[in-house]
């Protein structure tokens, strides 16, 4: 595995230090270490199709473990290039060693249009996943395109709700959020996941499970949203980063306190309450974490 984690970082602050010989640690060195921890696991790719190798198996896993606990799968799509990664669970063997039946699929964010429309995150799922392998039609779960998208929200949300109570959607004990076992995100060159986006009121909801936007800073405009105690409630948390256009919301993510205190980025949001974290970087993406620890490409040696 091409991947390095957060804590391994964490757990190396000699190797940090020993950049700066004899000085006292900074306290960018301690908010850096303190992120690291705090975040997760990160696994950097020297390729695209590595990523989506590890991606596949780590999906494939999750997978086969709630199936064995809980008889079902709840997983939460998104949309962009995250879904050609998929392609990898189309393939053998997770065509067909992937209990395909037991799965439940939803959507962290959906745009307001038609579900035939080139926009809609379903049909991107759709044509590039869904319809290559065996889960059925009726554990699709996506938005009602024939609502206003304030009405789309609402009626997702209660869809979820409905599905919490018979558990096909675990809960949140501390929460009462929904606890999907998986919720798969890509960050945008801004730093949004799902239809989150920098500095939007949206981030800050925190009663509503699903909530709506109509100013969408990139079309279209309209969109539903998981908010974001939704998303920190998830078992499982994948977020992944790729191209060069997201290495400097990659190093504002990681070093969030040390540089963006007031204003974080909407991936800076993701810490789960109870659950797992891993981020699945492309090389490029992750070019501007060495400058962080002080310039020492070593730091995030592959
Ligand atoms: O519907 C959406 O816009 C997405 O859910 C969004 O969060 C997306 O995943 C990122 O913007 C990355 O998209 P790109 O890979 O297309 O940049």
């Amino acid at each position: 595995m091409a991947g390095k984690e957060f804590g391994v970082l964490a757990d190396s602050p000699e190797r940090i230090k020993g950049r700066r010989d004899g000085e006292d640690e900074h306290q960018w060195v301690r908010d850096l270490k303190k992120n690291m921890a705090a975040s997760g696991e990160l696994r950097i790719f020297e390729s695209l199709e590595d990523l989506a190798i590890d991606l596949a198996e780590y999906v494939a896993q999750l997978s086969e473990v709630f199936v064995k606990e809980r008889g079902f799968f709840s997983i939460a799509l998104t949309g962009g290039s995250l879904i050609s990664l998929m392609r990898k669970l189309c393939e053998a063997p997770y065509n067909k060693t992937v209990d395909w039946t037991k799965w439940y699929v939803f959507w962290t964010d959906e745009r307001a249009v038609g579900k035939t429309h080139v926009d809609s995150n379903y049909k991107l799922a759709k044509d590039g996943f869904l319809s290559k392998v065996s889960v059925l039609s009726s554990h699709i779960h996506s938005i009602n395109d024939n609502l206003t998208v304030e009405e789309a929200a609402a009626s997702y949300e209660f869809l979820i709700r409905q599905l919490v109570k018979v558990r096909i959607i675990d809960v949140s004990e501390s929460t009462d959020c929904p606890k999907f076992d998986l919720i798969l995100l890509e960050m945008g060159s801004d730093g949004h996941i799902a239809s989150l986006f920098p500095h939007h009121q949206a981030l800050k909801q925190s009663e509503e499970w699903v909530t709506f936007i109509t100013d969408s800073p990139e079309p279209p405009p309209e969109r539903i949203t998981f908010s974001i105690p939704v998303i920190n409630s998830a078992s499982n948390i994948a977020v992944v980063a790729m191209g060069d256009d997201r290495a400097a919301a990659m190093q504002l993510v990681v070093c969030r306190n040390a540089v963006a205190p007031d204003a974080p980025l909407p991936a800076s949001l993701i810490s789960p309450t109870e659950g797992n974290l891993v981020w699945f970087v492309e090389r490029e993406a992750a070019t501007f974490l060495g400058t962080i620890a002080g310039d020492d490409q070593s730091l995030i040696e592959m």
